[in-house]
């Protein structure tokens, strides 16, 4: 049977209460959540500190079989990986914007048993990533300047999504960053097919609801294609 695109709710648990990171964490997938989406910041590529390797394991050992996506917001990524690896971390996405040899990383990063994601920043042109996408098991088209949970959705990014998805029908492209209920078309319509969604899920007063309506509005749009 022909591979086919899935769509995959990812929530962020950055701006949830992070003192009760395992419970938000259950009662997310719990709600339906296909993957968890862990922002990991170093105060260098981004004015922001979130959490690290020690806190992701700690995580790892009470949820064990749920795909955990980092997202590393950090001016060194190499410095993470086998940390990451060891912690139990699924795919370790990066940005491609402050590493020198990108083939390299992410010829590490498939040794050390994790996949590979490539994410850019809203000022970094598609082409830029789109050298690597062969290399890459996911990009990530960041809808916000990265840094920060809550931001305004950007939607002069979906040109990029649009692009990729014209290109390479089965790549599994995320958009990160101001997505919810309602920008979810803006993103299904442009091709995207992983979703991280933070605020708008966490604060949802019905989260499996808010979580159904992103996928399903998602999947729709992919069968469409
Ligand atoms: O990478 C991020 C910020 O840099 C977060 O994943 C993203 O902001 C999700 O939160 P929200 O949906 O609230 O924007
Ligand atoms: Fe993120």
């Amino acid at each position: 049977m022909a591979r086919r695109l899935q769509a995959m709710i990812g929530p962020s648990i950055l701006n949830s209460d992070l003192s009760r990171l395992y419970e938000e964490s259950q009662k997310l997938l719990d709600n339906g959540a296909d993957y968890l989406h862990l922002d990991v910041m170093d105060g260098h590529f981004v004015p922001n500190l979130t959490l690290g390797h020690p806190v992701v394991k700690c995580l790892r050992n009470k949820i064990k079989d749920v795909f955990f996506e980092t997202h590393m917001m950090v001016s060194n990524p190499e410095q993470w990986i086998a940390p990451m690896a060891d912690a139990g971390v699924n795919q370790y996405t990066f940005h491609i914007e402050p590493v020198d040899n990108i083939p390299e990383l992410c010829r590490k990063i498939k040794e050390y048993g994790m996949k590979v994601g490539l994410a850019i920043k809203p000022g970094t042109p598609v082409s830029e990533v789109e050298k690597y996408i062969s290399m890459s098991d996911m990009v990530l088209i960041m809808t916000v300047e990265p840094g920060f949970g809550g931001q305004k959705f950007m939607e002069n990014q979906m040109v990029k999504v649009q692009y990729l998805r014209e290109h390479y029908p089965l790549l599994n492209i995320e958009v990160d960053g101001g997505v919810g209920p309602s920008t979810i078309s803006c993103c299904a319509n442009a091709g995207a097919n992983m979703i991280v969604s933070g605020t708008a899920v966490i604060g949802a007063a019905d989260q499996a609801a808010t979580i159904k309506l992103l996928r399903n509005t998602v999947q729709e749009a992919i069968d469409k294609l």
